[in-house]
């Protein structure tokens, strides 16, 4: 594992898992069978251990950064004489394509919501706003999705924007990995959420052309890392699970239908082929050099599990 940079500070498993909330302070618990329960409907591979362990300390720390939040922008109102409109306290999530930036997404969402209720709580993702195929196609660029110049990044942070600035109602466009496209006409609405997360391999990078940075509307910043090796095998698992799940399926409308007509190797050997000219050279070049802007790394290990969790002092 590389070395943490001097700003940070490193718990390991032990240091991390007895930062949970004392019981007295908190009116549910963050992690009751029910939650469990959903969880481990939505992916029953998540370590339990690691929930109570490490997500249910990050919880505790995000419910402490909020609330400093609030009183932050009570003073700021107090001193300026006005009130601004309520604005969503905006944790940020990046990492390498197929790290697990959306199944950490999820599941804070998921216990966010025990916590504030299941509407104050949104999630949305930066892939909807990537350049729809087509587009991409025009412009010579299908073979850099992923990469900066594949997002539409003026139309983000104007949605990022919208987002901090309390506006009543906002709307996300929507990315869907089965067509392996962005949906025309489809969108994600959201209604002033208290706590507002979104995920996506740029979050931490900054836009061309603009002197504002998506997480210039970040109150929190998490980056999800792991060994290069295991993010490879990560992706390779997941693009078999979705093979396998196509299959079954049989839908010639998915954009893996075409892979479940060939041989599984050929097909496993061509997603290799993408992770190693396409996701590879974006995480290296693009994405792992934003790590250190986040205010938080989660580090994973084999299976998924957390070892380490790095928090920004300075
Ligand atoms: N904590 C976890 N435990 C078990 N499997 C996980 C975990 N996080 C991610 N995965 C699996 O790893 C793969 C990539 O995760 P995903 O959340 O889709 O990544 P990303 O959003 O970063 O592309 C998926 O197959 C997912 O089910
Ligand atoms: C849409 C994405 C850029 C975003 O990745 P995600 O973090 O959602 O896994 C990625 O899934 C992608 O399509 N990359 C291009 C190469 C590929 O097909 O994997």
């Amino acid at each position: 594992m590389s070395q943490a940079p001097l700003n940070y500070a490193v718990f390991d498993r032990d240091d991390w898992s007895v930062l949970v909330e004392p019981p007295a302070d908190r009116d549910v618990s963050h992690v009751t069978p029910s939650i469990l329960g959903e969880i481990k409907a939505f992916n029953d591979q998540i370590s339990m251990a690691d929930v109570a362990m490490f997500y249910d300390p990050l919880i505790h720390y995000i419910k402490l950064r909020h609330a400093q939040y609030l009183r932050d922008r009570e003073e700021r109102q107090r001193f300026l004489g006005r009130n601004t409109k309520p604005s969503p306290f905006v944790i940020g999530i990046a990492g390498s394509v197929a790290v697990g930036k959306s199944t950490t997404a999820r599941l804070l969402q998921f216990m966010l919501q025990a916590e504030y209720g299941e509407d104050n709580v949104a999630l949305t993702t930066t892939d909807g706003f990537l350049l729809p195929n087509d587009e991409l196609k025009a412009q010579g660029l299908f073979d850099r999705k992923g990469f900066p110049e594949s997002y539409d990044m003026p139309a983000l942070l104007e949605f990022m924007n919208a987002v901090k600035d309390g506006e009543e109602v906002v709307r996300s466009p929507k990315y869907s990995h089965d067509i392996s496209d962005v949906l025309v006409d489809e969108f994600d609405t959201f209604e002033r959420p208290e706590i507002f997360i979104v995920e996506g391999i740029n979050t931490l990078q900054a836009a061309p052309n603009s002197p504002v940075y998506l997480s210039d509307f970040f109150d929190l910043s998490i980056y999800v890392d792991a060994e290069t090796e295991l993010i490879e095998h990560w992706y390779l698992d997941r693009f078999e699970a979705l093979l396998q799940q196509t299959a079954e399926t049989d839908d010639p409308d998915n954009f893996f239908y075409a892979w479940t007509q060939v041989p599984r190797e050929t097909a496993i050997d061509a997603a290799k082929k993408v992770w190693e000219t396409v996701n590879l050279p974006n995480l290296v070049d693009y994405i792992l050099p934003t790590r250190e802007r986040a205010d938080l790394i989660l580090h994973k290990t084999i299976g998924h599990g957390i070892d380490e969790v790095w928090l920004r002092k300075f």
